[in-house]
C-alpha cells in the first residue's frame, strides 16, 4: 500500500523487540545516530496499545555518532542509548544491555563472547555464554546513604545505592504481593535529586532473595537488572555483608549476582522475541 507521499507501508525503521527476566525493550538499530529519537516517539512505542508496549527502547548506536557519549567511551564501541518508557534518559540498564549484546552477536556486528558495550555509566564488558545466558560486569555498586520510602501508611526504610542509576532498596519482612504499587513511592529528593528506582527485597533463603521493584520512568517491571544488583547490595548490608552472591528472584524470572570489594556482577537470561519495520507514517506522526 502506497502514501500519498509514496512511501510504503513497512518503509520505516527497523526494530526489535527483546526482554531480560521479562523487562522488555524495543531494540532500535542507528548505527549512525540518524533517527530523531524524540521523548514522544519513544512514549508511542512503549504504548503497549498504540505502540510495540516496552519498559524501554534500546538505541544502537557507533558511540562516535552520539554527541553525549562519556570521554570514557570509545568511539568504535557500540553504544546503548537506553530510554524509559516515558522518554527520560537513565544512565544503565543491566537487562537491557545483556539483551543488546545479543542483539550485536545477532547481528554479526560482534563475536560471541565479551563484548564492550558503551552506556552513559561508561563501558560494560557483557559476555554471552553458551548456555544462552549473558552476565554483564556493572562496575561497582556504591552504597551511599540511607533512607526511606512508604507503600500505604507502612514506611519501608532502605539503602541508597548507585549502580550509575540511582536505587533505594528496602530489605523487608512484608508480604511484598501484598504492596500496591499502583503508583510512585515518596523519596527523599535531596538524596535522590534525580529521581530513583525503587526496590523491596525479601530474604527467602540462605543467599537466596525476591524482588518487586517500581522503576524511575516506568513504573512496577517484571524485573530491573541494575535493581537486582542493589537488591543484593541491601540483602548483603543486612547481613552485615558487603561482598557476597545472591540468586535473585523477580515476577519475570530469576538472575544471580557477585558483588565484590572491586565490582558487580549481573547474570541472567536475555532474549531475542521477533523483528520488524515500523510502519513510516506511524514513525512520522509518533
Ligand atoms: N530496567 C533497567 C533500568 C532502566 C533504567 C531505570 N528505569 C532508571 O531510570 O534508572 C535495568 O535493567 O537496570
Amino acid at each position: 500500500m502506497r502514501y500519498s507521499d509514496g512511501a510504503q507501508f513497512g518503509e520505516g525503521p527497523l526494530f526489535l523487540k527483546g526482554h531480560g527476566t521479562e523487562n522488555d525493550f524495543v531494540i532500535l538499530p542507528d548505527p549512525d545516530g540518524e533517527l530523531k529519537l524524540t521523548d514522544s516517539r519513544v512514549q508511542a512505542l512503549c504504548d503497549r496499545r498504540r505502540g510495540l508496549g516496552a519498559d524501554g527502547v534500546l538505541r544502537v548506536v557507533r558511540t562516535a555518532a552520539l554527541e553525549d557519549a562519556p570521554d570514557s567511551v570509545p568511539g568504535d564501541v557500540w553504544f546503548m542509548d537506553y530510554r524509559n518508557a516515558d522518554g527520560s534518559v537513565a544512565e544503565m540498564c543491566g537487562n537491557g544491555v545483556r539483551v543488546f549484546a545479543n542483539y550485536l552477536v545477532h547481528a554479526g556486528l560482534a563475536e560471541p563472547g565479551e563484548i564492550p558495550v558503551g552506556t552513559r555509566a561508561g563501558v560494560r564488558p557483557v559476555v554471552t555464554r553458551a548456555d544462552g545466558r549473558v552476565t554483564v560486569d556493572m562496575g561497582p555498586a556504591a552504597l551511599f546513604g540511607r533512607s526511606r520510602t512508604a507503600v500505604g501508611k507502612e514506611n519501608f526504610p532502605g539503602v541508597a545505592v548507585d549502580l550509575g542509576n540511582p536505587h533505594l532498596a528496602c530489605v523487608t519482612e512484608a508480604d511484598l504481593d501484598g504492596l500496591d504499587l499502583s503508583s510512585q513511592p515518596p523519596f527523599d529528593p535531596q538524596v535522590f535529586p534525580k529521581g530513583v528506582n525503587i526496590e523491596f527485597v525479601q530474604r527467602t533463603g540462605p543467599g537466596r532473595v525476591r524482588m518487586r521493584v517500581y522503576e524511575r520512568g516506568v513504573g512496577e517491571t517484571r524485573s530491573c537488572g541494575t535493581g537486582t544488583v542493589a537488591a543484593t547490595v541491601a540483602a548483603l548490608d543486612a547481613d552485615g555483608a558487603t561482598t557476597g552472591h545472591r540468586i535473585v528472584d523477580v515476577p519475570g524470572g530469576t538472575v544471580e549476582v557477585e558483588v565484590t570489594e572491586q565490582t558487580s556482577t549481573l547474570t541472567g537470561p536475555a532474549v531475542l522475541v521477533a523483528a520488524g519495520r515500523l510502519d513510516a507514517l506511524w514513525w512520522e506522526l509518533a
